[in-house]
């Protein structure tokens, strides 16, 4: 991640914008954590990527008082890995592990018993002379990050004593997250610019600063002082990120469906291979977003377009025979 993107973050609940029930929630058990004088309960926060999880973890900290230790599953491989971090940790201390849902069996285990009594239990040597050894642990808390909550490991999940949805933006919450980091910036953006770069971000804030900081490449090389929104438009169309904030691969996508599947039902593992596209990719980054927009429909036999999806890209056909009769 760039500097850019730590400069941008929120420090504390009250910049974070958006999202109001879960900083509501978030800020009731923080205080009670405060008055109590105790760690705050595990934390688990699923949400589709680019949401601000991340920045949520570290705004928790901030308003806790304690560090924080930023890691991911996949990077955890070992038990000892894990072991090495959480001795590591410091009373009261938050460690974020983003896509939690990617820790291996092994690893999980240990975390079990350190969740939830601060112990680790961990073998030391090999063969008849191996023995377990018992270590304890500062209390902690856990914030766990993941694009699903249904990827989680029911006895994993059943450890966080907070679980919270972060929910795409509304089109206001991502204009002010746009016109905040214009000001960051030292951007001169006016309203009208960041309603239409917040159009087109897809209901997520990740999206919205990296189109703000395009654009203001395009302003910057054309000579517009300040962005407006038809300095945004133009420079979004060159960007082929449409009206409705569908990139070029979510339109790919659409069309190879209706092209070449005849509009669905498609499985996704054939639908990447078609399009040449990593699965985990379609699923994490652009199946949601054209779901949640109604454009695709997820059935028991595959993906398939929807009526609307024919309409925003002028395409007719199939549609009728599908849907209409
Ligand atoms: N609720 C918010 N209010 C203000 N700014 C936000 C908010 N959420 C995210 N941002 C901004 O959006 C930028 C992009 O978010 P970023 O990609 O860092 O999210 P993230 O926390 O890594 O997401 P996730 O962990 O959910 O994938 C951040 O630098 C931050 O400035």
């Amino acid at each position: 991640m760039s500097e850019m993107d730590l400069d941008l973050r929120p420090k504390r609940l009250a910049e974070y914008i958006g999202q109001e029930e879960v900083k509501r929630n978030l800020s009731v058990f923080i205080e009670a954590a405060r008055v109590r004088g105790e760690p705050l309960d595990h934390v688990l926060l699923y949400g589709h990527p680019g949401l601000g999880k991340t920045t949520l973890a570290y705004v928790v900290s901030r308003e806790l008082n304690v560090n924080i230790k930023v890691t991911s599953g996949p990077v955890i491989e070992r038990a000892g890995d894990l072991a090495a971090i959480l001795t590591n940790l410091s009373p009261g201390d938050v460690l974020f592990i983003d896509e939690i849902h990617r820790l291996s069996p092994a690893v999980e285990e240990i975390l079990y018993p350190a969740m939830e009594d601060f112990r680790l239990d961990i073998m030391v040597g090999q063969g008849p002379g191996a023995k377990s050894v018992r270590i304890s642990l500062p209390r902690f808390t856990l914030i766990g990050a993941t694009t699903r909550a249904g990827l989680i490991s029911a006895p994993l999940r059943d450890r966080f004593g907070v679980v919270l949805k972060i929910d795409f933006y509304s089109v206001e919450e991502l204009a002010a997250i746009v016109e905040r980091s214009a000001r960051i910036m030292g951007i001169d953006l006016d309203r009208s610019g960041a309603l239409e770069i917040a159009r087109r971000s897809r209901g997520t804030p990740r999206v919205a600063n990296r189109l703000l900081r395009r654009v203001c490449d395009f302003a910057l090389v054309e000579g517009h002082s300040l962005i407006n929104a038809q300095v945004a438009s133009r420079a979004l169309g060159l960007m082929e990120v449409d009206e409705r904030g569908l990139d070029r691969t979510d339109r790919r996508i659409l069309m190879t469906i209706i092209e070449k599947f005849g509009g669905g039902p498609v499985g996704i593992e054939t639908l990447a291979t078609a399009l040449c596209e990593d699965r985990r990719t379609l699923e994490d980054l652009h199946e949601p977003f054209l779901i949640q927009r109604g454009y695709l429909k997820r059935t028991k036999r595959g993906r398939v377009v929807t009526p609307l999806a024919y309409e925003h890209l002028g395409v007719f056909g199939r549609k009728d025979e599908l849907f209409d009769s």
